[in-house]
C-alpha cells in the first residue's frame, strides 16, 4: 500500500512566487513585510561583482582565515550583512518564499596538495566550503596522503554540523615527462626530444615515462604539454626518441603531462601503482575512487569485482578524460555511481577532425570547432548522468587564474555558473588549492558563484529520462512527489536512510529546498557529501520511529537550520524499509 499523507492547503501565492520584476517582487515583498531594503539591494548589486571574494555562509563569515601568502588575507566585506540578510529570508529571483539559497545545493571538491596539507588548512577549507577532499595519487606518496586522511578524519570526528568525504584519484596511464632540475624555457620553432630513456634532461632532451611513446605516436602528431599549455609537432623518430618542432612554446616544467592530440595511449586504465592505491583507499575507507582514463566499462566491472572481494563499499566515479572513452559514455556512467568531466585531459586528446555523431549521446551536436576541444561533450556528459541518476562533477581550470592571482576572471566566474545550471552536483578544484596561492580565496570565489547561480534556478528541473532509469520503483515515484510537494509548499525535505539509497535519488531530482538526510552510518554521511541539494546529518536512529522524527527536528532547530513552525516534508520510502511496512511508503508535512 502506498499512500501520501499531506496536511497543508495551498496558498495561491506559493504557486508562483517567482513571478514578475524586481520592482513587482519588491512591492510583493513590502505588502508581506520582508525587509525593502534587501530587494532593493538585489536590484543595485544583482551584477555578480565577483572583484570581491563574498563569504556567504555563517560559518564562512565566523572562520578566520590564515593567509597562505599576504595577499590571501582576509579583508573587510561590507557587502556580507546584506548577503546573510538575502540568505536568512531566502531571497532569490525565483522567489522569496523558496529556500534554497539558504545552503549551497553544488558541491565543491578540493585537491589536497603542498599549499592545503595541513590541519589549519584543512579546517580553513573545511569551513570555508569544501565538501570533498581528493587526493592526486599522480603525485605525494602514501605517507603525505595517510596524513591528510587522518586530519579529514579528525575534522569530521569533532565537527558538529559539517562532513568532508574523501575521494582517492587515480594515477592511470598518464604519461609525463621527466624530473628536471630547473625549468626548460622552449620557444616556438625549436627542435625538441622527447625520450624514452630514463633520467635524460638536458636544454633539448628530456624523458618520457612510457616505453611504447615512440610506438604510439606518428609524425605529424601534435603534442600536447599540460593540456595544450605548449605544443609540439613530431618531425622524426627513432627506436628510443621522438624528435619534434616546438608550436608553442613555454616553459617545461618537471613531471608534465603529455598528451598526443586525438589519440589515447595504448595502456590500461588501472596501472600496476594503480592497484597499490586502490589498496592503499580500501585499508583507509575512502569514499569515492575517481578512476583515471576509463575507455571501456569492463575496467568499472574489475574495480568492483575487486571492491566486493574486500568487502569494500566504496563508490566509483570515471573520469571522462580519454579520447576512447567518448563512444563507449554509456556503457561507462552504467557500470559506475557517477563520472568526472576531466577536462584537462579530456581537452587535450579531442581530435580536431569531425566525427559522426555519437548515437548513444541524448542530444545532437549542433557546433562543432575544429582543432579545439568540444565543448558541448562536457555538457553531454552532464546530460547523461542526470538521465541516468549519477553524480557528475564538473573538473579542472574552473579558477585557474587564482593559482597566482586573487581574484578570479569573469570568464572564470561564468564557467562555474554554467557548471551549477547544467545540473553538476560538484565542482572541482585541483592546483587552486593543491598547490596555489589562494586556496581559501579560490573555495570562497566558488561557493558565492555556485549559491548565486543556484538563486537564479528554478527547483524541480530534472533530467526528462530520469524516470526511466529506475523502471517505475515506488521510492523513485515517491522521490519525485516529495519533490514536487516540496517546491509547492517552499519546505525541505527530510528523510532518513541507512544506505543512502532515497537521499540520492531525492537528489537527483534536485528539489528547492535541501534535503535533510538522517542516517546512522558515518560512512553514508561521508558519501552524502558529494551529492548536489543533501545535507547529510549523522544520528543514532531509535526504535520508535515518532521519536526518531521529533530528534531530528529538534537537531534540525537547534542548529538553525529549520525555524520554529516551518513545514518540511518528511519522506519514508526506499528499499530498506525503516519503521513501516515493506509495502508502504509515507510522505508527511510536519510543521517544526
Ligand atoms: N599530493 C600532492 N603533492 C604534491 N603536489 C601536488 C599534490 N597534489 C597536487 N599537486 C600539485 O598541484 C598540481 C595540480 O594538481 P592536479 O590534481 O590538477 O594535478 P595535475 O598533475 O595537474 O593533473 P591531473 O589531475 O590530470 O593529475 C599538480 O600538477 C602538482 O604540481
Ligand atoms: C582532473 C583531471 O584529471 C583532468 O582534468 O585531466
Amino acid at each position: 500500500m502506498s499512500q501520501v499523507v499531506a496536511t497543508r492547503s495551498i496558498h495561491s501565492t506559493f504557486l508562483c512566487p517567482s513571478s514578475g520584476s524586481v520592482q513587482e517582487r519588491l512591492d510583493r515583498a513590502r505588502s508581506f513585510g520582508v525587509g525593502s531594503k534587501v530587494l532593493a539591494h538585489e536590484k543595485k548589486t544583482w551584477n555578480f561583482s565577483y572583484r570581491r571574494s563574498l563569504i556567504t555562509s555563517k560559518k564562512a563569515a565566523q572562520a578566520e582565515v590564515v593567509p597562505v601568502s599576504p595577499q590571501d588575507s582576509k579583508r573587510a566585506d561590507e557587502q556580507l550583512e546584506h548577503i546573510q540578510a538575502v540568505q536568512q529570508l531566502g531571497d532569490t529571483p525565483v522567489g522569496i518564499w523558496s529556500k534554497p539559497t539558504v545552503r549551497r545545493k553544488t558541491k565543491i571538491v578540493c585537491t589536497i596538495g603542498p599549499s592545503t596539507n595541513t590541519k589549519e588548512m584543512i579546517w580553513k577549507l573545511a569551513e570555508a566550503g569544501m565538501n570533498v577532499a581528493r587526493l592526486n595519487m599522480s603525485h605525494g606518496d602514501h605517507a603525505s596522503h595517510q596524513k591528510v586522511i587522518d586530519l579529514v578524519r579528525e575534522y569530521n570526528a569533532q565537527s558538529q554540523d559539517n562532513c568532508i568525504a574523501i575521494m582517492l584519484d587515480t594515477k592511470g596511464p598518464e604519461v609525463r615527462s621527466g624530473d628536471l632540475p630547473q625549468p626548460i624555457l622552449l620557444e616556438s620553432g625549436q627542435e625538441f626530444t622527447f625520450t624514452i630513456r630514463r633520467g635524460v634532461s638536458t636544454a633539448d632532451t628530456v624523458s618520457v615515462n612510457y616505453d611504447d611513446f615512440v610506438n604510439d605516436v606518428e609524425v605529424g602528431d601534435m603534442l600536447l604539454v599540460d593540456g595544450g599549455m605548449m605544443s609540439l609537432m613530431v618531425k622524426s623518430k627513432t627506436e628510443d626518441s621522438v624528435l619534434c618542432e616546438v608550436i608553442d612554446g613555454g616553459e617545461l616544467k618537471s613531471r608534465r603531462h603529455l598528451n598526443v592530440r586525438g589519440k589515447s595511449a595504448t595502456l590500461p586504465s588501472i596501472i600496476e601503482k594503480d592497484w597499490d592505491d586502490i589498496k592503499f583507499g580500501v585499508d583507509n575507507k575512502v569514499d569515492f575512487y575517481a578512476v583515471s582514463f576509463v575507455k571501456d566499462a569492463q575496467v568499472v566491472h574489475e574495480l568492483k569485482k575487486y571492491l566486493k572481494s574486500c568487502d569494500a563499499d566504496i563508490h566509483v566515479i570515471v573520469k571522462i578524460e580519454s579520447a576512447d572513452s567518448i563512444p563507449n559514455l554509456h556503457s561507462i556512467i552504467t557500470a559506475s555511481d557517477g563520472a568526472m568531466v576531466a577536462r584537462g585531459d579530456l581537452g587535450a586528446e579531442q581530435s580536431p577532425t569531425p566525427k559522426p555523431p555519437n548515437p548513444q549521446t541524448p542530444k545532437p551536436r549542433t557546433k562543432r570547432s575544429f582543432g579545439y576541444p568540444r565543448v558541448e561533450e562536457d555538457e553531454e556528459i552532464i546530460n547523461l548522468c542526470r538521465g541516468m541518476g549519477k553524480a557528475v562533477i564538473v573538473a579542472t581550470n574552473m579558477l585557474e587564474s587564482m593559482i597566482v592571482h586573487p581574484t578570479p576572471t569573469r570568464a572564470e566566474v561564468s564557467d562555474i555558473a554554467i557548471a551549477v545550471r547544467e545540473g553538476a552536483d560538484a565542482i572541482m578544484l585541483s592546483g587552486e588549492t593543491a598547490h596555489g596561492k589562494f586556496p581559501l580565496k579560490a573555495v570562497k570565489v566558488m561557493h558565492t558563484v555556485a549559491l548565486r547561480t543556484e538563486a537564479t534556478i528554478e527547483g524541480g528541473r530534472m533530467p526528462f529520462n530520469l524516470g526511466q532509469t529506475f523502471k517505475n520503483h515506488m521510492s523513485e515515484m515517491f522521490a519525485y512527489h516529495a519533490t514536487m510537494m516540496s517546491n509547492t509548499l517552499g519546505t525541505s525535505i527530510v528523510v532518513f536512510t541507512r544506505t543512502g539509497f532515497m537521499a540520492i535519488l531525492l537528489s537527483h531530482y534536485r528539489p528547492s529546498g535541501t534535503t535533510f538526510a538522517f542516517t546512522n552510518d558515518k560512512r553514508i554521511q561521508q558519501r552524502l557529501a558529494l551529492y548536489q541539494g543533501v545535507c547529510p546529518i549523522y544520528m543514532q536512529f531509535s526504535e520508535d520511529a515518532e521519536q526518531t522524527f521529533t530528534d531530528a527536528l529538534t537537531m534540525l532547530q537547534s542548529q538553525g537550520m529549520v525555524k520554529e513552525g516551518e513545514e518540511v516534508a518528511l519522506l519514508q520510502s526506499g528499499r530498506q524499509p525503516i519503521w513501516r511496512f515493506p509495502s508502504t511508503h509515507n510522505i508527511q508535512v510536519r510543521k517544526v
